[in-house]
């Protein structure tokens, strides 16, 4: 394929080859270096030796169901972003594998989103190094050569959203309680640059805006309605459903689909990769200021005390879903106390 993929790039289409050398760190994704040749490593296997990331590889098929396993919410933390990018890498490496399921072993939560200790109360460097995780695994994943869907079986806020935005297609289990949205503008922070240009790529301009803007989190039916997620499937069936879409995929040669998938993804792609170490700054300067971090830490105490004092919802109304997550949010904490 190595060898395709070099003669489609320098011959038919010579603009790819310069735009996608530029990865040169991130090997066995859709990059190619400046020469066209491929940058992937030797094939090798992989396993998560904690645990955290679990994988099954599908020999026959060459399709990995990865499921997230951290409760009790899959939140991404520095080790999880760290163990994550290692399966990834060794994934997009194994000659075997062409595509990949991302799901959770947490019952009712997808992800949710960035472990916010590890935004809180840290040094710069800790964040540093965190952000940089970040930006890692959205470059793996948003840039994977693999045919990718999400099999979205909880909550699903912020980072755990953006997670899901990264695959070609998303398949979302139409459950009433679950919730998907970029909704950091509730938290007090800024969802950065790269995570609007995600959703925006996805579900157009218009709702990016009200989305960003009001932090919004969706049900199953309005993410479907918004184009958020694709497809919804009763729970027990959302492994099945999205094995036989995968199948749909994977009935497209790889070199084309990889190509095409490139040529979409490549320009928002850059937009990070040529200013990764400025994002990094801005990304610290942001979350290390007092303002913020006491946002944070609201944040953080009251989804802590929702536990104490509401209980979780108990009946299909979504109305109750919202003023709980509301009620999350800093700002509501403030209006409460004047
Ligand atoms: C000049 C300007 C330039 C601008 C530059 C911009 C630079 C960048 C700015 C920064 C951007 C940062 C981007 C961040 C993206 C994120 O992902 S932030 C994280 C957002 N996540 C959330 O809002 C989700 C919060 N959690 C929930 O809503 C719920 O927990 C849930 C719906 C996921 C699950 O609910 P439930 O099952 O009821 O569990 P809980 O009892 O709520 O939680 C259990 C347990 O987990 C803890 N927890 C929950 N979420 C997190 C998390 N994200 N991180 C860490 N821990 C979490 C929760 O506190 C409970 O802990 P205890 O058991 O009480 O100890």
């Amino acid at each position: 394929m190595a060898a395709v993929l070099r003669k489609l790039i320098q011959g038919r289409l010579p603009a790819l080859a310069g735009v996608l050398c530029r990865r040169s760190g991130n090997e066995g994704h859709l990059f190619l270096n400046s020469s066209g040749s491929t940058l992937m490593q030797p094939r090798c296997g992989y396993s998560s030796p904690t645990e955290s990331v679990i994988v099954e590889m599908d020999k026959a098929t060459g399709v990995a169901l990865l499921k997230l396993n951290i409760p009790p919410v899959n939140s991404l933390s520095l080790p999880l972003l760290t163990e994550l990018a290692i399966v990834l890498d060794k994934l997009e490496m194994d000659k075997h594998c062409r595509g990949l399921i991302l799901t959770s072993a947490v019952p009712n939560i997808f992800s949710a989103g960035l472990n916010l200790f590890d935004m809180m109360d840290k040094p710069n460097e800790h964040y540093s190094e965190f952000w940089r995780a970040v930006q890692e695994i959205w470059i793996k994943l948003y840039g994977s050569s693999l045919a990718n869907i999400a099999a979205i079986n909880g909550s699903s806020p912020a980072g755990g959203c953006l997670l899901a935005l990264c695959s070609d297609y998303r398949i979302m289990a139409n459950n009433p309680h679950f919730t998907i949205g970029l909704n950091e503008t509730r938290l007090g922070i800024v969802a950065p640059f790269w995570f609007k240009d995600t959703l925006l790529n996805t579900v157009g301009k218009r709702t990016t805006e009200i989305s960003l803007n009001l932090g919004a989190l969706y049900s199953p039916t309005e993410a479907l309605s918004l184009h958020l997620v694709d497809r919804l499937v009763p729970e027990t069936q959302l492994l099945s459903a999205a094995t036989e879409e995968m199948g749909r995929w994977l009935q497209v040669p790889d070199h084309a689909r990889q190509i095409t998938k490139s040529m979409i993804r490549k320009s928002t792609l850059e937009g990070l990769l040529n200013q990764r170490e400025a994002d990094i700054k801005n990304f610290v300067e942001f979350i290390s200021r007092d303002s913020i971090q006491k946002s944070l830490q609201f944040y953080a105490q009251s989804l802590q005390k929702q536990k104490q004092h509401i209980h979780p919802p108990s009946s299909s109304c979504r109305q109750q879903i919202s003023s709980v997550t509301f009620a999350r949010s800093p700002w509501y904490s403030l209006i409460q106390r004047s």
